[in-house]
């Protein structure tokens, strides 16, 4: 698969596409959208003025406002990029101003909860595609987004039962025209699954800083400069946005109870391993997860970091 997304389409894709919430997601696909012409206009909405103003500064979207109905207006994709909590409160405000045969999205890290929160509110004739691109940073906000984000990433489409077929396929071709391979699943089977391979070794990583920072014989200012090695791959999880991450928690929860239960039995286990100086159930765990790291790279799926305006290639 080529390293840079594809050239303009001739056609857009969408006439209108309006973003709600201009942080990392947001302001990464009105990039590509607009590298790669799949809308001829893009709105973007936010509650925030200062993120408002750096978005017209960068100059990444041709309508800007933090009028929601208004917004959204005219739209025909709609795509809600804001923490998982606030998609109600959002769905709430914009349902009276959809047009018919609108698509409204989202690229929430949950997708049970997004659905139960938006689905009541949409009006007949609009259809809703859930959507969760796996592919992000620590980073938030308007200047840490780039084109190339999704690029070579899963973007995952959890429809609910009866969603207009037509209108799945509009969003397998935007995420496919973003550059992320697509799969179909419902809510509730990616729930468990991100659940394990994104929400709890997000918990894992908030746990281990803050025990760590907590410790009373290991100060902060050691925490800080003994943290070369692994640790220091855990910070830069735990550097998450907290609003974000807060949400999924909340907002997953039985799955990540669910998880969490059969980790600390898994733990247990080393624990004892250790214990007992069972060397070899400990090198066996540790040569099936090389292994699986290993594979991880061969597929190319190591995450991109964010330029902040330093010079990167085209996308
Ligand atoms: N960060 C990641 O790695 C990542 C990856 C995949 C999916 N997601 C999902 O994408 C969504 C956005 O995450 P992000 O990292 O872009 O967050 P972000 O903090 O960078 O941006 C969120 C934006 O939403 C705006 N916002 C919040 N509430 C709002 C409201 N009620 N109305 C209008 N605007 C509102 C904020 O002002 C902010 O600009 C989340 O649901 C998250 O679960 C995040
Ligand atoms: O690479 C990172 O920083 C991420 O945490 C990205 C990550 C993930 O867990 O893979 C985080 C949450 C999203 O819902 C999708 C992607």
């Amino acid at each position: 698969m080529p390293n840079r997304l594809g050239p303009p389409l001739e056609t857009p894709l969408f006439d209108r596409i309006a973003l709600i919430g201009l942080g990392l997601i947001g302001s990464s696909i009105a990039r590509a959208v607009r590298h790669r012409n799949l809308a001829r206009t893009i709105v973007a909405i936010d509650r925030d003025d200062a993120t408002l103003a750096r978005v017209r500064e960068l100059r990444i979207a041709d309508e800007v406002t933090s009028d929601l109905a208004a917004g959204v207006r005219g739209a025909d994709l709609v795509i809600l990029c804001v923490p998982v909590g606030a998609c109600e409160t959002v769905a709430k405000t914009m349902k009276a101003s959809l047009k018919a045969g609108a698509i409204v999205s989202d690229v929430g890290s949950v997708k049970a909860s997004v659905i139960a929160q938006v689905q009541p509110h949409l009006p007949d004739g609009v259809s809703f595609v859930p959507a969760h691109p796996v592919a992000g940073t620590e980073y938030s906000g308007p200047d840490a987004g780039f084109a190339t984000l999704f690029l070579k990433r899963w973007c995952i489409l959890t429809p609910p039962e009866g969603t207009d077929e037509a209108a799945i396929e509009r969003m397998r071709d935007f995420w496919s025209a973003l550059g992320s391979d697509v799969e179909v699943m419902t809510a509730q089977h990616h729930d468990l699954v991100l659940a394990i391979t994104s929400h709890v070794p997000h918990l894992i990583a908030y746990n281990i800083v803050g025990t760590a920072a907590d410790l009373e014989t290991v100060t902060q200012s050691e925490v800080i400069k003994f943290s070369a090695g692994g640790f220091r791959d855990f910070t830069r999880i735990a550097a998450s946005d907290p609003t974000m991450w807060r949400d999924v928690f909340l907002h997953n929860k039985e799955a990540v109870l669910e998880m969490l239960a059969r980790l600390n039995e898994d733990i247990a286990l080393l624990a004892r391993a250790i214990r007992w100086g069972e060397g070899d159930k400990l090198h066996d765990l540790f040569t099936r997860t090389r292994a699986i790291r290993r594979g991880i790279i061969s597929q190319g799926q190591e995450t991109p970091e964010p330029d902040f305006g330093r010079r990167r290639e085209d996308p």
